[in-house]
């Protein structure tokens, strides 16, 4: 059987987004969270379109999913192996992939962006979908740290555009922030709080400041880490298990930056350092700047401050 199909569901020739409820989700980027997420919509009976530059990451996409599907079933069919399996397939039913976004933005009651933390990038992916896309879509930015003010700037939807900032890995994680600019209308806002219940996340409401809530405490959390290691203050492993052993946290900060990825922990700290550089706690880190430039993101590359297998 196929698990996913590479077919677009031309029949719609527009979104039929009805009473704001999102029930055709297209995801742009199929990187860890872009996968992620389609995982947990199609979990809970969306229909999702997973959009990539090639055919090849969205293979690596497919594969992610149907890995962390397993270990969700593995605990959620626990004595019922054959229920867990039909639950896979039917999640991977719901699942299409494609490298054609114009094309698979047509049916979108939602279009949700999951690409490179780089603002130029976002804004010439969504100025490009805007022309393309049903006038009613509604369209959304995973970004970690961009404003989303500045992403909607480039689409003439201003009304139909917020942020929607998961959490890594998403099917773990509980929390989705749910932000509005001053232009989201409250429709629109609603949809996109009613889509994170459906996915069965919580959310919480932002306003469009820089990191929202979580990542604006977390993010200098995780840079004075760095910094203190470099001081000479801690070793990584050190730092890491005290973290975890002395605050609670699952994760080290050093594990979590790796966890996260160092390119897009760095496009995060850079971008908010040019904007207020006298901010201390948006100072870089030498340690980062090099681990990024030799290519080594941590996990999805398979070395940062660790190496994985
Ligand atoms: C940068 C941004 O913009 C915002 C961000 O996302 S910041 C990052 C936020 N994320 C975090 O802080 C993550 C912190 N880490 C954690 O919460 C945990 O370490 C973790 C959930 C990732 C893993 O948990 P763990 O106990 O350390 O490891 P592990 O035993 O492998 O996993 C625990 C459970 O989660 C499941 N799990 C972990 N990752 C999974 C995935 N990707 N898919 C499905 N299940 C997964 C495992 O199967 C396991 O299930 P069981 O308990 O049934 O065995
Ligand atoms: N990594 C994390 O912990 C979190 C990241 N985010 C945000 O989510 C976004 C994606 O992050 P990750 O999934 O970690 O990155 P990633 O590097 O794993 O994946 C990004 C994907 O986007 C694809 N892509 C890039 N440009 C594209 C384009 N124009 N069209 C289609 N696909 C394109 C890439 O090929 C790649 O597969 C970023 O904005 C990031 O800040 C948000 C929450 C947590």
């Amino acid at each position: 059987m196929a698990f996913f199909t590479h077919q677009i569901r031309r029949g719609f020739s527009s979104s039929i987004i009805k009473n704001g409820v999102i029930k055709n989700v297209t995801i742009i980027g199929g990187g860890q969270m872009g996968a992620g997420i389609a995982q947990v919509a199609a979990s809970t009976g969306h229909t999702v379109t997973l959009v990539d530059t090639s055919e090849d990451i969205l293979k690596k996409s497919r594969k992610g999913i149907e890995g962390s599907l397993k270990r969700v079933v593995k605990k959620k069919f626990a004595d019922k192996p054959e229920a867990g399996e039909e639950f896979i397939q039917n999640v991977l039913q719901n699942v299409s992939i494609s490298t054609d976004a114009g094309a698979s933005v047509q049916a979108a009651d939602l279009l949700l962006e999951a690409i490179v933390e780089n603002l130029k990038v976002k804004q010439d992916l969504f100025g490009h979908l805007d022309e393309l896309a049903p006038a009613n879509t509604i369209f959304a930015s995973n970004t970690s740290s961009l404003p989303i003010t500045d992403i909607a700037g480039s689409t003439s939807r201003l009304d139909r555009f917020g942020g929607l900032h998961f959490f890594n890995p998403v099917p773990m994680m509980k929390l989705v922030e749910v932000v509005g600019t001053s232009t989201t209308s409250q429709e629109t806002f609603d949809s996109l709080l009613n889509f994170s219940k459906a996915l069965g996340k919580t959310p919480v409401s932002c306003k469009d400041t820089p990191g929202f809530i979580v990542n604006r405490l977390l993010v200098p959390y995780m840079m004075e880490a760095l910094r203190l290691h470099e001081r000479g203050h801690g070793s990584k492993e050190d730092i890491d298990i005290a973290m975890k052993l002395g605050a609670g946290y699952p994760m080290g900060p050093f594990e979590l930056c790796d966890y996260v990825g160092l390119d897009t922990v760095k496009f995060i700290i850079d971008g908010w350092s040019a904007k207020d550089p006298h901010n201390p706690l948006f100072a870089s880190s030498e340690l980062l700047n090099k681990l990024v430039a030799e290519g080594k993101y941590g996990k999805k590359t398979g070395e940062g401050f660790y190496k994985y297998k």
